[in-house]
């Protein structure tokens, strides 16, 4: 995803959450500040071009779902899914987190050589201090949703599960699979569904650019607000 198409994106966002640029803009820096001449992980080094990609959500449907992990050749883990298809004995080959709630996993896991990429943004800079130096930055891939910059990458997204597509995409990923997504799960509060809300979209616009179908949109594709995409 080049920049200068996600912008128009990001600014939408931005615009109807209401966090300001410079927030996201900081703690890409900060995030950047933090790895600071150390080497950190070759997005490329990650094998999935080719493959059947399941980008794990961290909705309720994981476990029922788990199959679609289990059988694709490769699994990138958004956040808390990660940690539920661990646990369940499913590995994962990359981990794409904001670090909520699950911050120990993140370190444990980089310290291990399993790829996370680690996203900072506005409201998340307290975890990107506490969190990265624990880290070992050749298993980070530092991301921001903001203008790239001093290595921190921008693949394009916005939650850790559409972002998890996106880099799936920019990777080569051949087909996309989506275990553990529940864009109508009733248990998530306001703010989460108007975040989910965007990660539907996001996921749409990616279909469109791929010329493939998801079928986590299934059933879903006419009560897509689209207004905020560009036209392909
Ligand atoms: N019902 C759901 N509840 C939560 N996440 C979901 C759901 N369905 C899909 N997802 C995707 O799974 C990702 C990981 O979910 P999880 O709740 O573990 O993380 P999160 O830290 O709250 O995510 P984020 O910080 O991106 O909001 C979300 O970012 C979202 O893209
Ligand atoms: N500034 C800012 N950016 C975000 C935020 C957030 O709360 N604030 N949450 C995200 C996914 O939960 C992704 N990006």
């Amino acid at each position: 995803m080049d920049y200068h198409h996600w912008n128009p994106v990001y600014e939408a966002i931005l615009s109807d959450f209401g966090y300001p640029r410079a927030g996201d803009e900081r703690a890409r820096d900060r995030l950047a500040a933090l790895l600071a001449g150390a080497s950190t992980l070759d997005p490329e080094s990650i094998d999935l071009a080719g493959r059947t990609v399941a980008v794990a959500g961290g909705g309720p449907s994981l476990y029922d779902d788990i199959d679609l992990a289990v059988e694709a050749d490769a699994v990138v883990a958004a956040s808390t899914a990660a940690d539920r298809l661990l646990a369940t004995g499913v590995e994962v080959d990359c981990v794409v987190t904001d670090l909520d709630k699950h911050s120990e996993t993140v370190v444990r896991l980089t310290n291990g050589g399993t790829p996370v990429a680690i996203h900072a943004h506005g409201d998340n800079l307290g975890l990107v201090e506490s969190t990265v130096p624990e880290c070992d930055a050749a298993a980070v891939l530092p991301t921001t949703q903001a203008a790239p910059a001093d290595g921190v990458a921008n693949f394009g997204g916005f939650t850790d599960g559409d972002r998890a597509a996106f880099l799936a995409d920019h990777l080569g990923g051949a087909t996309l699979v989506f275990p553990g997504w529940s864009f109508d799960d009733p248990s998530v509060s306001a703010q989460k569904r108007r975040k989910l809300d965007w990660a539907e979209r996001l996921l749409y616009w990616l279909e469109r650019r791929r010329g493939e179908r998801f079928d986590v949109l299934d059933g879903r594709r006419g009560g897509i607000d689209t207004s905020a995409l560009p036209v392909e």
